[in-house]
This record gives C-alpha cells, structure tokens and sequence, in this order.
C-alpha cells in the first residue's frame, strides 16, 4: 500500500461561463521516504496539484489517501490536525511574518497546536543545523533570500512532520543559493522525510527520487530517477 495514495484526481475552476480544466484525472503513488519533483509548463496544474496533496483545496472528483487516511471525508478540523500531524509547506516567497524574529517565525506553527507545547529549544536545534546560528533574533528584511528560505524549512520542520510540501522553494533565489537549498532537501530526505516539490528547474531533478512531470492538467510520464534510501 502506497503511502500517499492520488487517486483519478479531477478540478475545474469555473470564472463567469468560462471553465478550465486545471486537473484531469491524475493519479501516481508516492511511498514513504520517497523525493519526488512535479514539473511541467506554467499553467500545467503543478499549484494546484500541490494544494489538493495538502488538502487545502478540494478536487471535484478523486481520492487523495495519506497513511490510510481519505483526506477529502475527513471533517473540517480533523482535516487540520491531519495537517498540523503529517505536512510541512514550504513556499516561493517564504511567507514569514516580518515582524517576528527567525526564531519565532519558526515557532509559529507551534501556537495554533490543540496543546500548549514549548519548543524554543527545538527551534534554535534548527536553525543552528541549517546554518543560521547567530540570525535567530534576526527580522526577514535583516536575512537574504536564501536564509529566509532556510527559515521558512525550518518552520516547517518544527512540528516533525513526515512530508514535506514545496512550491517553487528556489523560484526566488539565485542558482547558487537554489543549489544551496536543494542540498538542504535531499538531506532531509536521506533522513527520511517524503518530500514532493513543485519546481520549474529541471537540474532540480539529480536530487529526486522520483519525477511526475504535467501537461494541461494530465500527467504526460511518471518516472523513477533512483531508489529511495
Ligand atoms: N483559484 C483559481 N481560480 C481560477 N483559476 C485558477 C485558480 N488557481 C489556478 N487557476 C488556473 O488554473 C491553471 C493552473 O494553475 P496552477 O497554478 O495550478 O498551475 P502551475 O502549473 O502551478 O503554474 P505556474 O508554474 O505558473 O505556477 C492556470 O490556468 C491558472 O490560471
């Protein structure tokens, strides 16, 4: 049994009388521990694809099956605690509140959690590992493109969550600083984390496990680039 489970996944967005297929039955199997890159043209449904797999956008017709779970039956809040428990998102544009400090940005998740937990210790372990010691009291607009990037993982690291969801995370950053952070997922992946990554960046893929690559909404090739650890 795969670990996430994509099953005939269908959507339409509907704007006046005009309706565009965005999804059109797309289905693979991603197993646990498994890296894989979602590539196509602009406008292929990559986004889109990547909001379903974190269940904050519902497709018209389909399954989406994590670790047995159906995410689109599930309620409202339990489908938030599904979150919270299994997902990670990182953006292209990082997303961190400017103004919180790194360390609290990547504190944040840990505030809408059902318990009070502290993880302060946690956080600064994070940062620290990817090579932020001596930023945490920093503010975004103090940080490069690349360490606000590094932030944004480690936020959504913080929870310990088994996957990790990533649009475009090096569509802002220069090659070199990209690099840098595809370094930073495949080592997390070699850690064991299932990772799927929207990007555009084809040379992204020596880093993958695996490819889906999309066009118009269809998936046009399913590839396995190397095994899994
Ligand atoms: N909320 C929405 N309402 C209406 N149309 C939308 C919405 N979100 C996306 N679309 C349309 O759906 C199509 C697919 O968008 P999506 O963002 O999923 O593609 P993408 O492959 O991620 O593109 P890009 O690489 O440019 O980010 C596009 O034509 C887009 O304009």
């Amino acid at each position: 049994m795969a670990y996430i489970q994509v099953e005939s996944i269908s959507k339409k967005y509907v704007k006046g009388n005009v309706e565009t297929k965005v999804l059109k039955d797309v289905s693979f199997q991603v197993g646990k521990g498994e890296f894989w890159i979602v590539a196509g043209p602009s406008g292929s449904g990559k986004s889109t694809l990547l909001s379903i797999l974190g269940s904050l956008n519902e497709p018209d017709s389909g399954r989406v099956l994590v670790d047995d779970l159906d995410l689109f039956s599930l309620s409202h809040d339990e489908r938030a605690l599904f979150r919270l428990n299994y997902l990670g998102f990182i953006f292209q544009n990082f997303h961190l509140l400017p103004y919180l400090t790194a360390v609290e940005n990547v504190l944040l998740p840990t505030l809408a959690y059902p318990r009070k937990i502290s993880k302060e210790k946690e956080a600064r372990e994070l940062l620290k590992m990817l090579g932020l010691e001596g930023k945490e009291e920093k503010y975004p607009k103090e940080l490069s493109g690349g360490e606000q990037e590094r932030v944004a993982i480690a936020r959504a690291l913080i929870m310990e969550p088994e996957i990790l969801l990533a649009d475009e995370p090096t569509g802002n950053l220069d090659s070199k600083t990209g690099e840098e952070v595809m370094k930073i997922f495949a080592e997390l992946n070699r850690r064991g984390k299932t990772i799927i990554m929207v990007t555009h960046n084809l040379d992204h893929l020596q880093y993958a496990t695996h490819a889906l690559f999309l066009k118009d909404g269809e998936v046009l090739e399913t590839k396995t680039l190397k095994e899994a650890n």
